[in-house]
């Protein structure tokens, strides 16, 4: 445990590549003034920096397949260490994406209060990325690398969400709306934190 996130508010989002992850939290930012940490556009800052780490990364994100577990948390760690004495409360986008993960964040960060389930259809989702990767310059982006994401999503990922709801804090929004109409749904679970 990190004594400077000791009382930290933290909330997971969790959900298929393209499900809509990143398009909610930015309007709960807006709303609720959190703090947004993407692990995917951590890695992806990394990978923009040329760094001898970034190009290791990068061949790893290509091919939809994870990279190291200590690398991805010590990346959220700092981020949300940076922010700790500003931060209203964190939103930790894609992650965790397997069990494990989640584990090691608790163990090293602090546990959730709330995980939200952003859950749309596979078909939706493979929709949505094809549209985005016209215009993301996102390597992964592409019809193969979909697949190998959103298989490696339900079966690693799929997993994290039953065993917190085991806990009891998990909330599920079906993301096939309009993006306000989910977002309608995101802050009812976000209020009711209060
Ligand atoms: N029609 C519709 N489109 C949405 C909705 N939410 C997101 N989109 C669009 C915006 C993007 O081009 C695409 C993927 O959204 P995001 O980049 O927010 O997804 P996410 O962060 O989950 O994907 P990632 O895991 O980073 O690949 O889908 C929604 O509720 N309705
Ligand atoms: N928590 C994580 N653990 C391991 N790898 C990750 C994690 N988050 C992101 N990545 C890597 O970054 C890539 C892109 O992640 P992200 O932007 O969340 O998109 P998506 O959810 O659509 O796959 C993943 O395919 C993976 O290689
Ligand atoms: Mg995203």
């Amino acid at each position: 445990m990190s004594d400077k996130l000791k009382n930290a508010k933290i909330i997971f989002v969790v959900g298929g590549p393209g499900s809509g992850k990143g398009t909610q939290c930015e309007k709960v930012v807006a709303k609720y003034g959190y703090t947004h940490l993407s692990s995917g556009d951590l890695l992806r800052a990394e990978v923009a920096s040329g760094s001898e780490r970034g190009k290791q990364l990068s061949a790893i994100m290509q091919k939809g397949e994870l990279v190291p577990l200590d690398t991805v948390l010590d990346m959220i760690k700092e981020a949300m260490i940076a922010k700790a004495d500003v931060s209203k409360g964190y939103l930790i986008d894609g992650y965790p994406r397997e069990v494990k993960q989640g584990e090691e964040f608790e163990k090293k960060i602090g546990a959730p209060s709330l995980l939200l389930y952003i859950d749309a259809k596979s078909e939706t989702m493979v929709k949505r990325l094809m549209k985005r990767g016209e215009t993301s310059g996102r390597a992964d982006d592409n019809e193969e690398t979909i697949k190998k994401r959103l298989d490696l999503y339900y079966k690693a990922t799929e997993p994290v969400i039953a065993f917190y709801q085991g806990r009891g804090i998990v909330r599920k929004i079906d993301s096939e709306g309009s993006v306000d109409d989910v977002f309608s749904n995101v802050a009812k679970a976000i209020d009711s934190l209060k």
